[in-house]
């Protein structure tokens, strides 16, 4: 898995609609993310996701983002929705990750919010203990969504940096600065919500294509 050459993969992160779910895959993406936390515009009841990842076409990795889940909802997911990877988007320590890692049965990507360097040491204590890491923009603290808010960081904070495990790069990425993020990262891995959006939490096919296309550096197609 992608840190060495090889295409960057790209997730699609908040998918609601089995339309854009679709278009995500054939138009490249890697991993299509699923969000289960209320106070998100891209939040998925468990029946709406049962039956989206049911009908996920094939090759396309299903991300369940959660954050400081309880054992309950580790459980339902576990039982009820086709997921390949959980994706922990709060303040859970490293116990708790190995925890639900160990009760899912499903590896799990944790997000590491970043706002200066000091931020960086969490890296370390969750390599030991996840399968990848997403590194992201920390949210201010007035925000609503511990994710998911267009934010970007300062990139050069993890310029010429490498992690022994696989991570992706998230925060504010649009198809007109994943390109230049992956140059100055050097990120394999990429993902994106509010950047592929034409309105909160509503996805856009033309703007998934565009963002597929910067990232893997490929023509992008033409929508009418
Ligand atoms: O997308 C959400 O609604 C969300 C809610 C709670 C936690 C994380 C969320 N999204 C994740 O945030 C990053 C960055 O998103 P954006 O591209 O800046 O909108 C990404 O990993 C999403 O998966």
């Amino acid at each position: 898995m992608p840190d060495g050459p090889g295409p960057v993969r790209v997730k699609i992160c908040g998918l609601t609609r089995a339309g854009d779910l679709a278009a995500a895959a054939r138009l490249g993406a890697a991993y299509a993310g699923f969000v289960f936390f209320p106070p998100s515009p891209r939040n998925l009841s468990m029946d709406a996701a049962a039956a989206l990842a049911a009908g996920a076409p094939p090759g396309i990795a299903k991300v369940g983002l959660v954050v400081d889940p309880d054992d309950a909802l580790i459980d339902a997911l576990a039982d009820r929705v086709a997921l390949d990877m959980l994706q922990l988007h709060g303040h859970e320590t490293p116990e708790r990750v190995a925890a639900i890692r160990a009760r899912s049965g499903l590896p799990v990507m944790k997000a590491i919010g970043v706002a200066d360097a000091a931020d960086l040491k969490a890296i370390d204590l969750y390599s030991r203990v996840a399968d990848q890491l997403l590194i992201d923009a920390k949210p201010p603290r007035d925000a609503a969504l511990p994710g998911g808010n267009a934010l970007s960081f300062d990139w050069r904070l993890i310029q010429n940096r490498r992690w022994s495990l696989p991570w992706m790069l998230a925060g504010g990425l649009t198809p007109d600065n994943v390109a230049d993020a992956i140059r100055l990262t050097g990120a394999r891995q990429v993902d994106v919500s509010s950047g592929v959006e034409r309105a909160r939490g509503v996805k856009d096919e033309s703007l998934i294509a565009s963002f597929i296309a910067a990232a893997t550096g490929t023509a992008a197609p033409v929508f009418r």
